[in-house]
């Protein structure tokens, strides 16, 4: 499933139209009938609907959803918001054919009859603005669109809540929340990102008939679904053995911080790698050992519970490290980190306190044969590229994009919906996952699934995506049975991975 900008939505109109031949009004035709197909479900049939349409083609799609319901003998009030001049090309097409087939038109421009509209509907079908909405809301649409929210009706966005902006990195004013949006061909970025993803309620993508192939020349990103997942996760061979699975190396751990490595030693192990090594301090080891007795350990020289900097490590025998958990932010620290990051020739996840050390030495990065896989949470974003951690929630797809084609590395922007982005800027978002996982520990689980997944027979970009879907189906699972998202704890993801495993073996 691909996501979209609004002009990537518009090009990909524009193919269809142009190199396709297929005529905008068909185009409009279709969206409105898949949408009023998939809307039935959610209608009473004494359902009193009222539709609020808007001057562009969104308003177009709620002619063709107000013809439709009409012709099923749903009870359908229409409510222009614009004067009827506005009202042009192929929206005017369909208002027309709305009105021909005996539809109802009233007009209200300046939002004077919308409360007595909405006193008297159970349900309302939003066709105010779609991707086309530009800058603040010019009177009456903010007072508009708080009356909706303010009303006692059900809400039914067509293709997007009217007011939200279809791109991440744009300011808005108020956006209708809805229950339900009827996305049209391909959810776009807002419904991927923290502050606008909710004012979408449940949604799902309906067709309109536009050329599927040509969304792979219009986009690079795309949803990580379960079925992807079905289709890439590899399957334990019966006559395999540990070797074939992948040997880890985990570098990090102090005294102060222990829980990191060993939750990471044991949701990788838990996600199915062959044999991990945890090179830490001594003084931990036995510690770890207590969760985790199946890992081996490599004693690293320490200086009051932190590992010392030059150590005498053979990366050559591992098949992928992860190095940064719970490992102190000492120069020494530092220094360990530069140091592998340089020699080790195989790929190399960085996490937490690694990705601090590293945020000064990025050009490091480049420097590497091997892929660099970098996880960080807006915070350790912000630190990496010194921009604000606000700005990195508004726009992650492009500071994302950005960062990782100038240091070529794999980039996991960790968050509600965790973005997967390659060293040529394709990216791929992670949708499985609850507000149970935002808890100290959660990181340091990801970071061992991850481990495991990039030792198995798989594409990077897949092992990458489905480690992040299968930390986040675990929690799904936990909180639906066991666990709440308050009690859920990282240690009980690790627990939590086998029902997700069980799925799709
Ligand atoms: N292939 C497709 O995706 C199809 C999508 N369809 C629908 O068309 C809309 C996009 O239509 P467009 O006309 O470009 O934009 P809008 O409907 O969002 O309307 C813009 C409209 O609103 C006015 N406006 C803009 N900004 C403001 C503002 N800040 N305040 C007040 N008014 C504003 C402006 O005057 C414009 O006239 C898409 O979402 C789908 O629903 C097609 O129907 C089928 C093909
Ligand atoms: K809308």
């Amino acid at each position: 499933m691909h996501i979209v900008t609004a002009n990537e939505m518009y090009e990909m109109d524009r193919v269809a139209m142009e190199k396709g031949g297929i005529d905008g009004r068909i185009l409009m035709e279709n969206a409105g009938r898949s949408i009023t197909e998939s809307m039935i479900p959610l209608l009473a049939k004494n359902s009193r609907i009222l539709i609020l349409v808007g001057a562009g083609n969104n308003g177009g799609d709620g002619f063709v959803i107000g013809r439709t319901l009409c012709n099923q003998r749903f009870h359908v009030t229409v409510l222009q918001l614009v004067p009827d001049e506005k009202i042009r090309g192929d929206a005017a097409y369909h208002k027309q054919l709305y009105i021909n087939f005996g539809g109802k038109v009233h007009v209200d421009d300046q939002g004077k009859e919308i409360a007595a509209f909405l006193k008297e509907a159970t349900v309302v079908i939003d066709a105010i603005f779609g991707i086309g909405i530009k800058g603040k809301l010019r009177p009456p649409f903010h007072q508009i669109i708080e009356a909706v929210n303010q009303s006692n009706t059900v809400k039914l966005s067509v293709d997007i809540p009217s007011g939200i902006p279809a791109d991440e990195g744009v300011s808005f004013d108020t956006g209708v929340w809805a229950d339900y949006t009827f996305v049209i061909e391909a959810p776009k970025m807002s419904a991927f990102l923290q502050h606008t993803a909710k004012y979408y309620g449940k949604w799902e993508v309906v067709k309109i008939g536009l050329p599927l192939a040509s969304f792979d020349q219009v986009t690079a990103r795309k949803v990580w679904t379960e079925e992807q997942v079905h289709f890439t996760l590899p399957k334990r061979d019966d006559y395999s053995h540990k070797g074939t699975h992948g040997k880890g190396l985990i570098v990090g751990g102090s005294r102060e911080m222990p829980g990191s490595i060993a939750m990471t030693a044991l949701s990788s192990l838990r996600s199915g790698a062959g044999l991990v090594s945890v090179g830490t301090v001594n003084e931990v080891i036995p510690s770890i050992v207590s969760h985790c007795a199946e890992a081996t350990f490599i004693p690293l020289d320490s200086e009051k519970g932190v590992i010392t900097g030059s150590q005498c490590l053979d990366y050559s025998v591992y098949n992928a490290i992860a190095i940064g958990m719970g490992m102190g932010r000492s120069e020494d620290t530092a220094e360990l980190t530069r140091q592998l990051i340089k020699e080790a020739n195989c790929p190399v996840i960085v996490d937490a306190d690694g990705l601090y050390h590293i945020s000064d030495d990025l050009e490091l990065l480049k420097q590497r044969e091997f892929p660099s896989i970098l996880t960080p949470h807006p915070g350790e974003m912000s630190r990496l590229t010194g921009i604000p951690v606000k700005e990195i929630i508004s726009k992650p797809f492009r500071i994302a994009e950005e960062f990782s084609k100038t240091y070529q590395v794999h980039l996991i922007l960790k968050g509600p919906f965790t973005i997967v982005t390659d060293p040529k800027g394709k990216q791929w978002v992670n949708t499985s996952g609850n507000a149970g996982l935002a808890k100290g520990g959660s990181g340091d689980v990801l970071s061992g699934i991850l481990l495991s997944m990039v030792m198995q027979p798989q594409l990077l970009v897949e092992a990458l995506a489905n480690g992040c879907y299968i930390h986040g189906k675990a929690a799904d699972n936990l909180i639906v049975n066991k666990h709440s998202k308050q009690d859920l704890l990282a240690t009980d993801v690790i627990q939590g991975l086998a029902s997700v495993f069980r799925t799709f073996s």
